[in-house]
């Protein structure tokens, strides 16, 4: 579940009433999600969602991932707007947390894309890095190599050997990919986490991309690999399925053409993608009791589809016709 403050009736009348949205008819907690509280609100003007920022967030990012909606949804691509208060604020302050309204966009998150599906997404991650090429806001990645050392250097050789006995040999793996890391690939604003439970489809089309609070200014390229890594394997994780991985990256050329360099570096890309979810998902492991609300994520999972991308190289990237 992701609704970690309990707003009262009152409260919630309250922060809607800073706002030109009309009155509340209803507000129901969303029970997907996990870092953040997310209510569906119902008012006289139509559907929104309210986020409440409780954990990872900087508040001085907070203008960057709002301002960053407004600039993409106004060059067209399926992201949802910001609702700004009467005053023009992007986003409003309860008890010392932040919270802002989003617009509404309808469709549901596939669990088993279709390649036509992928093929949609990786054109909708093109468009998105097109548009954000002139957004004038930006922001490092905090989520690169370093911090993947700095992550599992955190989670300690013990605490890695506790989830899995082949988590620790990560470290090493980590401190060589990050020594062969292509420094100078384009750049944009990316979304680097657009797993399929952060885009939402109304059939084949792509209506939604959602959940921004990972973006920065980054490789393209490596947001491509990201989004590789986390839609082109089944659910067990035993196959890779070359269908949608292909189709994806073609989606994605059919409005921006990968440069040579940038196609030759998408396998060590891939498995720094994978890093980054290792590093992230032991720490949370590590740092989640079990038995918390929140479900903890298996950093195994990305170490199985590392060492594919590793053995595999150029070819898991090769484009193949839907
Ligand atoms: N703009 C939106 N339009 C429709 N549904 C949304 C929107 N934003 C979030 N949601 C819903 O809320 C859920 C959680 O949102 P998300 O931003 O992914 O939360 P978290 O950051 O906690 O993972 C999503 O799975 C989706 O169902
Ligand atoms: N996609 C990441 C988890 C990111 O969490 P979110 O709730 O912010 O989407 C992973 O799979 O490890």
């Amino acid at each position: 579940m992701a609704v970690y403050t309990d707003l009262g009736a009152a409260a919630m009348e309250r922060l809607l009433g800073e706002y030109d949205v009309g009155a509340l008819r209803s507000a129901k907690g969303i029970a997907e999600g996990v870092s953040n509280s997310n209510w569906l609100i119902e008012t006289a003007q139509g559907r929104f969602i309210l986020t409440m920022y409780e954990r990872r967030i900087e508040l001085g990012d907070l203008p960057y991932f709002l301002d960053l909606l407004d600039h993409l949804s106004a060059h067209d691509c399926p992201v949802p707007r910001t609702i700004h208060t009467k005053r023009g604020d992007s986003f409003v302050m309860v008890d010392g947390k932040a919270a802002a309204l989003i617009e509404y966009l309808p469709g549901i998150s596939p669990d088993r894309p279709s390649a036509e599906q992928a093929h949609n997404v990786g054109g909708a991650l093109a468009r998105m890095h097109l548009a954000g090429r002139d957004f004038e806001k930006t922001r490092p990645n905090t989520l690169g190599p370093q911090s993947w050392i700095d992550m599992l250097e955190e989670c300690g050789v013990g605490g890695l050997s506790e989830i899995d006995p082949a988590l620790p040999k990560m470290l090493t793996v980590a401190r060589q990919t990050a020594e062969r890391w292509p420094p100078d690939l384009p750049q944009s604003v990316i979304h680097s986490d657009l797993f399929p439970d952060n885009v939402l489809m109304l059939g084949e089309r792509v209506s939604g991309m959602i959940d921004f609070y990972f973006a920065c200014n980054d490789a393209m390229a490596y947001d491509l690999a990201v989004t590789h890594a986390a839609w082109s394997f089944d659910a067990s994780d035993t196959a890779f399925d070359p269908a949608i991985g292909g189709a994806l990256v073609e989606g994605y050329e059919a409005h921006r053409p990968l440069a040579n360099a940038e196609r030759k570096a998408l396998p060590l890309l891939a498995q720094g993608a994978c890093l980054r979810f290792i590093a992230s998902r032991a720490l949370d492991w590590i740092e989640t009791p079990p038995g918390a609300l929140v479900m903890r994520k298996d950093p195994m999972q990305f170490v199985r589809r590392l060492k594919f991308y590793a053995e595999r190289g150029e070819k898991a990237f090769t484009p193949s016709p839907i």
